[in-house]
C-alpha cells in the first residue's frame, strides 16, 4: 500500500516534504571504476573496448566485428512482424512531424547605429546515441533519440548498444534503420560512452552523446561532459496524475503502474478531490499487480514510492503539482485545459482521460526523454535544440563603430585591457582622419 495523505491535515507538510525528498536511486561507487575504463580507452583504443566487451558482456570481439553491418542489420530488420514495423513507423512519422516544428528561425536585423545583428542556428557534426543493452532496451527511446538529431541537421548519427551474450532486440535495429541512424556498434558502458568521445581507430570521435543507461553509463557520461556535450541524466521514471471522481479507477490504476514498471524506484503519486475515488483506485492498482506479468517491479516501486493526496479542491492540487514538478502529468479532470494553465513546472502533460501516458511514449510525437526528480523546475525534455547550437552575428558599418565604439574605449580602460581598447581607438582614428 503507498502512503494516503490528507493536504488539510497538519501533519501534511511534513510528509509530502518526506515524498518530495525520498532518495530513490542507490549511487553506488561507480566513480572511480568508470574513470579508469576511460583513461584505459583513452591509452589503448580499440583494444581496450573489446577487451572491457569480452569481460562484461561476454563476446569476442574484433576491430572488423566492433560494427553492426549493414548486412547484420538488415537480417534483423527481416525478423521483425509487419505489424510491429508498421507500429514502429507510425510511431517515427509523429515523433519527425513534431519535432520538426521545433526547429528555430535565424535572425538578423539593423538597428539605429546602422549595426547588424543576428543569430543563427547550426547542428552538431556529429552525434552518439547509448541505447542501453538487453531486456533494458527500448526500441522507443532510438527513435526519440536519433529523430531530433536527423531533423536538426546532425549529419554523423552514430549509435551504441551493448550485446550481452550476443543478445540484441531486432526491434532495436529497426528503429535505428528507420530513424537514420549512420553507424551502429555492439558495444556498451563507460567504454562505449569513452570510445564516442575520444574516439579509437575505429570509431571516430561525436560531439554530443545522449540516451539512458545503466549507473556506469551515467557516471561515463559525467566524465567526458567538456569534451563533448550530453543530454540530461535520466533518473527512475515518475508520474502524477491529478484525477476528480469522475473517472475510472481502473485506468487511472494502469497509468500509475505504466511507470512503476519502469523501475524500482519508480514514483507514481495520485492526487484527487475525490476520497473513496483515491481508496478506489489503490484498490484497483492491487487488483492489477496480483495479475501484471511485471508485477515484481511495479509492486515494490508503488508500495515504497507511490502516493495517494486528497486536497479538497484542484486549485491547490495545482500547488502541489508545481511542487511536485513531474516528468509526466496527467489531468484527468473535467477541465484539464483550465488546470493545465495553472502550473508552471512539469516535463509532459497529458490532457483528460483519453490522454494515457503510455501515448506519449510511444506516438503521441512529443519526446519521452523527460527531466525527473524535480529537474523539470529548471529543464524541459530532449528537442531538437539539444543537436543544434547558436551563432551569433554583428556586422559594424563604420558609423556603427563611431556610435558605440567610445563606451566599448571605456569599458576597456576600467577592465586595463588595453588592446581591447585600442583595437577599437585605432579604427576610430582612421574614421575621424
Ligand atoms: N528511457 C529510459 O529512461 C531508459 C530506457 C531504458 C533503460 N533505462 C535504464 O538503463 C539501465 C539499463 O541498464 P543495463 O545494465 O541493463 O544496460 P546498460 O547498457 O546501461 O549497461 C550495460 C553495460 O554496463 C557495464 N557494466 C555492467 N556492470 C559493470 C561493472 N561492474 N563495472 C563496469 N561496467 C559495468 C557493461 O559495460 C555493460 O555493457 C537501467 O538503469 C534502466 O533503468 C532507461
Ligand atoms: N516512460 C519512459 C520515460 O520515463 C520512456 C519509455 C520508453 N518505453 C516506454 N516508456
Ligand atoms: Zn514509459
Amino acid at each position: 500500500m503507498p502512503v494516503f495523505l490528507d493536504a488539510t491535515a497538519p501533519e501534511f507538510e511534513a510528509a509530502f516534504n518526506t515524498l518530495l525528498n525520498a532518495k530513490r536511486e542507490d549511487s553506488p561507487d561507480v566513480d572511480s571504476v568508470v574513470a579508469d575504463i576511460i583513461a584505459d580507452v583513452r591509452a589503448r583504443g580499440d583494444q581496450a573496448v573489446i577487451d572491457l566487451t569480452a569481460k562484461f558482456d561476454r563476446i569476442t570481439l574484433t576491430p572488423q566485428t566492433l560494427r553492426i553491418t549493414a548486412d547484420e542489420i538488415a537480417a534483423a530488420v527481416a525478423q521483425v512482424s509487419p505489424e510491429d514495423r508498421d507500429a514502429l513507423e507510425l510511431a517515427a512519422a509523429r515523433i519527425r512531424a513534431y519535432h520538426t516544428r521545433q526547429l528555430p528561425d535565424d535572425a538578423e536585423w539593423t538597428d539605429e547605429t546602422g549595426a547588424t545583428l543576428g543569430w543563427r542556428w547550426s547542428a552538431v557534426s556529429a552525434a552518439g546515441l547509448y541505447v542501453p543493452g538487453g531486456l533494458a532496451s527500448y526500441p522507443s527511446s532510438v527513435l526519440m533519440n536519433a529523430i531530433p538529431a536527423k531533423v536538426a541537421g546532425v549529419q554523423r548519427l552514430a549509435m551504441v548498444v551493448p550485446t550481452p551474450d550476443g543478445i540484441l532486440n531486432p526491434l532495436v535495429l529497426l528503429a535505428a534503420h528507420i530513424s537514420g541512424v549512420d553507424e551502429v556498434y555492439r558495444i556498451g558502458g563507460a567504454q562505449a560512452v569513452a570510445a564516442l568521445a575520444y574516439g579509437t581507430d575505429t570509431i571516430a570521435p561525436v560531439d554530443k552523446i545522449t540516451g539512458p543507461g545503466n549507473a556506469f553509463v551515467a557516471a561515463a557520461k559525467r566524465r567526458v561532459f567538456g569534451k563533448v556535450g550530453i543530454d540530461m541524466i535520466a533518473g527512475p521514471s515518475e508520474i502524477l496524475i491529478v484525477a476528480d471522481g469522475d473517472n475510472d479507477p481502473d485506468w487511472i490504476a494502469l497509468d500509475l503502474l505504466s511507470q512503476a514498471e519502469h523501475d524500482e524506484s519508480a514514483q507514481s503519486i495520485l492526487i484527487t478531490t475525490d476520497e473513496a475515488f483515491g481508496k478506489a483506485v489503490a484498490d484497483a492498482v492491487d487488483k492489477r499487480l496480483e495479475s501484471l506479468q511485471r508485477a515484481h517491479i511495479a509492486g515494490p516501486s508503488w508500495r515504497d514510492y507511490g502516493a495517494i493526496i486528497t486536497v479538497p479542491d484542484l486549485d491547490l492540487a495545482a500547488k502541489l503539482t508545481d511542487r511536485i514538478a513531474p516528468e509526466h502529468l496527467e489531468l484527468c479532470v473535467a477541465d484539464p485545459h483550465s488546470l493545465s494553465a495553472k502550473i508552471t513546472h512539469a516535463g509532459a502533460i497529458f490532457l483528460g482521460q483519453w490522454t494515457p501516458e503510455a501515448i506519449g511514449d510511444y506516438v503521441g510525437g512529443p519526446n519521452h526523454v523527460l527531466p525527473t526528480a524535480r529537474s523539470a523546475r529548471f529543464s524541459s525534455g530532449l528537442s531538437v535544440l539539444d543537436f543544434m547550437k547558436r551563432t551569433t552575428l554583428a556586422h559594424m558599418t563604420p558609423a556603427a563603430l563611431r556610435a558605440i565604439g567610445p563606451a566599448a574605449e571605456r569599458l576597456a580602460r576600467s577592465e586595463s585591457l588595453e588592446a581591447h581598447g585600442l583595437s577599437v581607438t585605432a579604427r576610430l582614428r582612421k574614421l575621424n582622419d
